[in-house]
C-alpha cells in the first residue's frame, strides 16, 4: 500500500514528503518486519512512542505517532490520535472490509456472546454463511481460532473481515473495544443493543460515560443501516430518544405494544414457553435456554433476524434446536441427582438473573460458588455478594481469574465482604479446585450447585490462576 494518500485523512503532520510504500502496518514494536509501518500508541501502562528506535531497527519504514517528534531516519507522520488513525489505516490496507459483509455489532453489559451464538444459528439455519467475534471463541470461514479478548485490536479486527468469505459478521462490541477505536471505522448494518447496567466503572468513571461509550457505537451504521435495541430500562429509553432525533432508523423489542418486537411470558407449569408479537402476528416460542433473562436474549435476535429478512417461521424453527452456548446455563449432572451449573454470570444485574432463575427452578439447597476478577471493577463486589446471599443457601467464595492482581489482597477482600454480609452462609476455599471438590462431596439430590466467573474462554490473562469453571477440571471431577 502506498502509505501517502492513505495517511492523508488522518495526519497533521509529515516529516517527509517522499512516496512511502508499506508492506504491512503493526503497532508492536516486537511484530515489526521489514518494509512494515509502526503506529506508536501512548497506552495505558507504556508509550509505543518509546519504542520507535527499536520498530525501524527491526525494519519499520515509517511511523505514525501523536508526539512531536523529529529527526528519525524515516518518514514520521504525527497524528491527533493514533488508535484512531490505526483502525483508519487498517481499514484501508485492508479495503474497507466491513463494506463487503452484513456488519452486525452487538453491544450492552450482559447477553452480547448469548445473543451472538443465537443470531449466528438463526442466521445459519437461514443458509447463509456467519462469521462471529467474540469472548469465547471467533469463527471465519468456518474455522475455529481462539479468542483472547471480546473485541480485537483493529489491525486483527480488519484482518479477519478481510479474510472473511462470509456473507455476515456478528461481532460482540466491548465498551473497552468502542473507547479504545478498536471498532472506529467499521461500518455496521445493525448495531444491537442488549441492557446496560453496573460493570466497567472501573474504566469508565461512571455509567453515565459507559452509556455514552456505548452509544458512539451507533455513528457507525451505514446509510441504510438499522439500530435495534430494547425499550426496557431508562438506558434503553435514551437510547431511542437519541438514535431518533439523529435520524437514525430504530427498531426496538420490549414488553410494550409500541415495540416492534413484544415478548410475554406464557404462564405454564414450567414458564418454559413466552410469547412473541411483532406487528399482528404472534409466535408461541419454547425457550431455547433457561431464564426469563434469556427470552430478551432471544428477542434481540429474533428481531434482528427478521430485520435481515429472514422468516419468522425459520427464526421459530431453529430456535426450537438451538444447541446453546458453552458455559452460559452449561449443566453438568451429579451421580446423586444434584446439578451443577457452570454460567458466566459476572456483573450484579447477571447475578440477580442467573441466581433468581435457579431459585425459580430449586427443588433443594443452592450452593453458589464465585470469586471477583482481580483488576476488573471492585465496585460491583459487594453487589454481588449481598445478591448471592439472597438467592442462595450457601456460598463458597474462592478465586476467579486474578487478572495480575495480588492473591493476598484479593483473600482479605474476600474475608473483608464476609464480615460485611454474609458470615452465616459464606466460606472461603481459596483453591478453586478444592471450593469445587467440597462442593462435590456436599452436593446431595436436588441441589443445584453453581459455578459463575469465567467460564470456558480457552485464555487467561497473565499470572491468573487456572480458570475456576476450567472444563477439564469439572470433568475430572465428574468422573469421580
Ligand atoms: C487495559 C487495556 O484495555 N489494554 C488494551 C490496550 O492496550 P494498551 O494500548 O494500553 O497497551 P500498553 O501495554 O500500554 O502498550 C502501549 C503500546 O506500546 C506498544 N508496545 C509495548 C511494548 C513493546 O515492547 N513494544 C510496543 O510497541 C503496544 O503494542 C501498544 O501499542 O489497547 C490494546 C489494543 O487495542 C488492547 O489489546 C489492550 O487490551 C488488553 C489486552 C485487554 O484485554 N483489555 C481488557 C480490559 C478488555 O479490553 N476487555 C474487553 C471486554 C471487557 C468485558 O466485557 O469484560 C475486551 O474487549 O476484551
Ligand atoms: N440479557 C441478559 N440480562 C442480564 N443478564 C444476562 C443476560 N444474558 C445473559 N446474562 C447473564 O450474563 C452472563 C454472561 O452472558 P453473555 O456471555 O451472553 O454476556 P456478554 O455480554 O457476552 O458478557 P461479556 O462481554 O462479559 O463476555 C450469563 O451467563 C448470564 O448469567
Amino acid at each position: 500500500m502506498n502509505l501517502n494518500p492513505a495517511i492523508k485523512s488522518v495526519r497533521i503532520d509529515c516529516s517527509h514528503s517522499s512516496e512511502v510504500a508499506i508492506s504491512g502496518i503493526q503497532f508492536h514494536s516486537g511484530k515489526v518486519k521489514k518494509g512494515e509501518l509502526f503506529v506508536a500508541i501512548s497506552g495505558m501502562s507504556i508509550d509505543g512512542h518509546d519504542f520507535i528506535q527499536q520498530a525501524i531497527g527491526a525494519g519499520a519504514v515509517a511511523v505514525v505517532g501523536e508526539k512531536d517528534i523529529s529527526g528519525l531516519s524515516v518518514p514520521y507522520f504525527r497524528v491527533s490520535n493514533s488508535r484512531k488513525a490505526l483502525a483508519q489505516l487498517a481499514c484501508q490496507y485492508y479495503e474497507q472490509p466491513s463494506k463487503r459483509h452484513t456488519m452486525i455489532g452487538i453491544t450492552g453489559t450482559n447477553g452480547k456472546t448469548t445473543t451472538a451464538y443465537l443470531l449466528r444459528h438463526i442466521i445459519e439455519s437461514a443458509g447463509k454463511t456467519c462469521s462471529l467475534i467474540g469472548t469465547v471463541s471467533n469463527r471465519i470461514n468456518g474455522r475455529d481460532i481462539p479468542s483472547v479478548q471480546t473485541t480485537p485490536d483493529a489491525l486483527q479486527l480488519q484482518k479477519w473481515l478481510s479474510e472473511s468469505e462470509d456473507q455476515v459478521v456478528i461481532m460482540e462490541v466491548s465498551s473497552h473495544g468502542i473507547e479504545q477505536d478498536r471498532v472506529f471505522e467499521t461500518e455496521y448494518d445493525f448495531v444491537v443493543f442488549t441492557n446496560l447496567s453496573h460493570d466497567h466503572l472501573d474504566y469508565h468513571g461512571s455509567l453515565e460515560n459507559y452509556y455514552l461509550t456505548k452509544e458512539r457505537l451507533f455513528n457507525q451504521l451505514k446509510t441504510n443501516g438499522e439500530a435495534i435495541t430494547t425499550s426496557i430500562g431508562r438506558w434503553g429509553k435514551r437510547l431511542i430518544d437519541h438514535l431518533i432525533t439523529q435520524n437514525k432508523v430504530v427498531y426496538s423489542f420490549g414488553d410494550s405494544k409500541e415495540d416492534m418486537l413484544e415478548i410475554t411470558p406464557i404462564q405454564s407449569e414450567s414458564s418454559l414457553y413466552f410469547q412473541v408479537r411483532e406487528g399482528i402476528r404472534l409466535f408461541d416460542v419454547k425457550m431455547p435456554l433457561p431464564g426469563a433473562y434469556n427470552a430478551w436474549n432471544v428477542a434481540v435476535a429474533w428481531l434482528t433476524a427478521h430485520r435481515m429478512g429472514i422468516e419468522s417461521a425459520v427464526i421459530q424453527q431453529a430456535l426450537g434446536h438451538f444447541p446453546g452456548v458453552s458455559g452460559r446455563f452449561e449443566v453438568f449432572p451429579h451421580p446423586t441427582g444434584a446439578q451443577f451449573i457452570v454460567d458466566y454470570a459476572h456483573t450484579p444485574d447477571g447475578f440477580e438473573q442467573f441466581l433468581r432463575t435457579l431459585h425459580e427452578r430449586r427443588q433443594n439447597r443452592l450452593i453458589h460458588i464465585f470469586g471477583f476478577r482481580g483488576n476488573g471493577d471492585p465496585s460491583k463486589r459487594s453487589m454481588m455478594l449481598d445478591i448471592s446471599s439472597r438467592w442462595s443457601d450457601e456460598i463458597i467464595l474462592t478465586m476467579d481469574n486474578l487478572n495480575g492482581s495480588d492473591r493476598e489482597s484479593m483473600l482479605m477482600e474476600l474475608q473483608l465482604l464476609i464480615n460485611q454480609f454474609g458470615k452465616k452462609k459464606c466460606t472461603i476455599i481459596d483453591d478453586r479446585t478444592k471450593a469445587i471438590e467440597y462442593a462435590w462431596q456436599k452436593a446431595g439430590k436436588g441441589d443445584q450447585i453453581a459455578i459463575t466467573g469465567k467460564g470456558r474462554e480457552a485464555y487467561d490473562q497473565p499470572f491468573a490462576l487456572p480458570s475456576m469453571t476450567d472444563p477439564d477440571t469439572l470433568h475430572y471431577l465428574l468422573q469421580k
